[in-house]
């Protein structure tokens, strides 16, 4: 536990709550502060899940925020409002509507919690991520977006799924935009410390990167109402935790670049350090020729989105 910290969630939705919840049973921090269009909905959440609380003896409380400006101070603001997308949807079909949300939500984050490191989550994450960094005027150190750490672990699962061993020890590598290009790197994943093509067939690997891919998708068919929520969850809070401890571990995050990986004025997926202060370094990992064109191409996709919110004026203050 780390005395005094703040944490605010703003969308007490699916994903939001449960990462409260996660937050809250690992005692992560000890204010989870939620903030929703929803109030009452999010009032009794933030009751139940203290009430969680307290019977495992985590000192976290969890409150509610009526507007972002009680929602003041936080040390990390994730942001997980917004829409879901629903069964034969893709994520860029939420653009215009999510960044809407995304520019509202961050305007508050600035000014009341104006120290804060912002976790992105709405999507589609990588322009959500990238419209977050615009309108708050924070360093890019300050606005992370979380996908690779969820995409890593779907594969990780898929992996174990096809050995039927090596749950616990499976490492998997996925770079690149949270979209259905994203960039699985079997290269960089292991069991062990054993390579996977040590275990696996090639045809093997490729369905699981082809599943990795649609990892998401796959998750909106069978629920049919919205979209994942436990991994994503687990996901960010683990990212909320690297901050809080200051662990300096490196996780897949989505950051703004800046020359890494030859890529300007994009958000993308690439492992990074995070620490006290954020996104404290970028790692840049060697790719090969086809991983080089895949990330490019990941990235160019996210471009498309970044060009479409300029021909829509949106950076300009478009409604
Ligand atoms: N990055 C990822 O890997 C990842 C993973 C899962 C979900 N997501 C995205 O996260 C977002 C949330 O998903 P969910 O399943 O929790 O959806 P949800 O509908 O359950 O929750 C979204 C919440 O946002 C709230 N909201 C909307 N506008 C708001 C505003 N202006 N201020 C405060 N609250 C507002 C809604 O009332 C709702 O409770 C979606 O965009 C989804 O696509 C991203
Ligand atoms: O698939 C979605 O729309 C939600 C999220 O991005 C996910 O990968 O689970």
């Amino acid at each position: 536990m780390v005395k005094g910290k703040r944490v605010g969630i703003v969308g007490a939705g699916n994903v939001g709550s449960t990462i409260a919840y996660s937050l809250a049973m690992l005692g992560s921090c000890h204010e989870i502060i939620l903030r929703d269009n929803k109030i009452e909905i999010a009032k009794g959440k933030a009751l139940d899940m203290s009430q969680a609380a307290a019977a495992v003896r985590s000192h976290s409380i969890v409150t509610v925020a009526e507007s972002m400006a009680d929602m003041t101070d936080c040390d990390v603001v994730v942001i997980t409002a917004g829409s879901p997308r629903l069964p034969g949807m893709s994520r860029d079909d939420l653009l215009m509507i999510n960044a809407k949300v995304t520019r509202e939500v961050i305007e508050g984050v600035a000014k009341y919690s104006p120290n804060a490191i912002v976790i992105m989550v709405s999507n589609p994450l990588d322009a959500m991520t990238y419209v977050a960094l615009r309108e708050s005027g924070f360093d890019r150190s300050r606005v992370i977006g979380m996908a690779g750490v969820l995409d890593s672990a779907r594969m990780a699962a898929f992996i174990q799924e096809k050995l039927g061993y090596g749950g616990g020890q499976i490492r998997a590598s996925v770079m690149g935009g949270h979209g259905d290009d994203m960039v699985p790197l079997p290269r960089y994943s292991t069991v062990a410390g054993v390579p996977l093509s040590d275990v696996l067939t090639h045809e093997e690997i490729d369905e699981i990167v082809q599943r990795t891919r649609k990892g998401g998708a796959e998750i909106v068919a069978l629920l049919q109402t919205g979209s994942a929520y436990y991994a994503p969850a687990k996901a960010t809070a683990i990212m909320v935790e690297a901050i809080l401890k200051d662990t300096k571990q490196i996780h897949p995050c989505a950051v703004y670049l800046e020359g890494e990986y030859g890529f300007n004025d994009v958000v993308s997926g690439v492992p990074v350090m995070l620490g006290a202060n954020g996104a404290e370094k970028i790692i840049e990992v060697t790719l090969n020729e086809t991983e080089k064109a895949m990330f490019a191409a990941s990235c160019k996709s996210v471009q498309g989105l970044i060009d479409t919110l300029n021909a829509n004026k949106f950076f300009e203050g478009a409604k």
